[in-house]
């Protein structure tokens, strides 16, 4: 059976990609909570919502089909019994195992139609929607003038995250920080009972119930056997172990790349100073390399189940032998100057969506990048982003490939 995921490589001609348009959850996000949420402003919702529309529109004019997470999410829970479990365990992972709240937040949530449901659990919902019953000592004392029963998820728009397409498989993250680790239950529940996914042999290369930590910012799929990824803020090395020996096992990837970037939130993931836009072409923010140097890691399958590991600090040598090309054009983040690189980076320069070889789409505000990209040769399509910045990802973070052709070399 064909599975319903197929994504062989970062620059395949995309066909089908999961978006979130941006909801009443950015409406939630108020300065006190700002850095918990791990946004830097607050979008203007409609304005927002329009830019997403525009960057939907963009890939559909270009033949890609769009799904949407939201939608998705409610297919899955059309049968009450999943509905209720699905429910339980939201309600448990928001904070409210048992109780007076976690029942009359049941009692909220099951009263909308399916659809309502999942569009308020990433919402948020206020303490002032629901009338309680009784609140417990820890609800009075503790925490009483904090407005949510359930925190908003204001990076749900970010769908590259909680999950990734490799081959055709997926991984369902464990996020890093507690703000975003609920999104990846929509994704389970996706997998396992939306019909376009449910039982169609996707394979799980690792499923979201793990301590250590993986997002799908950090996964590129270099090729049908060479997968790259982030050791990074959000990427721990036994998360990359992990999914490195299963894929050795059960897929045809035989290559893991680790590449080591900085800790912090501008270079959250790899896909902020990083990303693959052609067969020989990438694009790189020149501050990850420290003289052109930066630690890789290059993982093979060794004997008896073991994981052979070669350290490496020259990048394009490594790409240009993963890959198997003599040369790769590594094409600097704002040319590599000191005050364009960063400040278009902040602003996601590096962060492309490869939609076919040498074809993209990046933020419009990044015009030193993306001049620099077409005189690479690269083609450009550039989408609005005053909002959609503000919550500090670009065009990749903002989708997740659910196909790709296979690339025909
Ligand atoms: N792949 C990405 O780099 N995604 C961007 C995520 C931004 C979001 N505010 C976060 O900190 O998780």
């Amino acid at each position: 059976m064909q599975s319903p995921i197929h994504v062989t490589s970062e620059i395949g001609k995309l066909k089908t990609v999961m978006l979130h348009r941006p909801g009443h959850e950015i409406e939630n996000v108020y300065p006190d909570i700002l850095h918990r949420m791990l946004v830097d402003d607050i979008p203007y919702l409609p304005i927002a919502q329009e830019e997403h529309d525009y960057f939907a529109k963009t890939l559909r004019d270009q033949g890609v089909e769009v799904l949407y997470f939201a939608k998705l999410a409610a297919e899955a829970l059309a049968d009450d019994q999943v509905k209720d479990e699905f429910l339980e365990k939201m309600l448990a992972e928001s904070g409210h195992a048992t109780g007076a709240v976690h029942d009359a937040l049941k009692e909220y949530l099951l009263s909308m139609d399916t659809q309502a449901m999942v569009d308020k659990i990433i919402a948020g919902v206020r303490k002032d929607e629901i009338q309680t019953k009784f609140v417990s000592l820890a609800e009075m004392a503790e925490d009483a003038d904090y407005p949510f029963f359930m925190d908003p998820m204001p990076n749900a728009y970010f769908t590259r995250d909680p999950q990734a397409s490799i081959g055709d498989g997926i991984t369902i993250n464990h996020m890093t920080f507690k703000a975003r680790q609920r999104e990846s239950l929509f994704t389970e529940y996706i997998i396992k009972h939306n019909p376009r996914f449910a039982n169609k042999g996707v394979h799980v290369w690792r499923d979201r119930y793990h301590d250590t930590r993986v997002e799908g910012g950090d996964e590129l799929v270099l090729s049908d056997h060479v997968f790259a990824i982030g050791l990074s803020q959000r990427t721990s090395a036994d998360a990359i172990t992990d999914i490195a020996r299963n894929l050795f096992k059960d897929s045809n990837y035989d290559t893991v790349v680790a590449i080591h970037i900085p800790h912090n939130h501008a270079m959250m993931h790899l896909d902020t100073v990083f990303t693959m836009i052609n067969y020989d072409q990438f694009t790189v923010h020149p501050q990850i390399m420290d003289g052109g140097k930066i630690d890789t890691y290059i993982l093979h399958p060794g004997k008896d189940g073991e994981i052979e590991i070669q350290h490496r600090t020259d990048l394009q040598k490594v790409l240009e032998e993963v890959q198997d090309k003599p040369e790769i054009d590594l094409i600097p983040t704002g040319n590599g100057d000191p005050i364009v690189a960063p400040r278009e980076q902040w602003n996601d320069g590096s962060n492309t969506l490869t939609i076919a070889p040498g074809e993209v789409v990046t933020y419009d505000r990044n015009y030193v990048s993306n001049d620099l990209l077409r005189k690479h040769g690269i083609l450009v399509h550039e989408v609005r982003s005053s909002e959609l910045s503000r919550g500090r990802g670009g065009p990749r973070c903002m989708s997740c490939p659910i196909v790709r052709e296979d690339l025909k070399n």
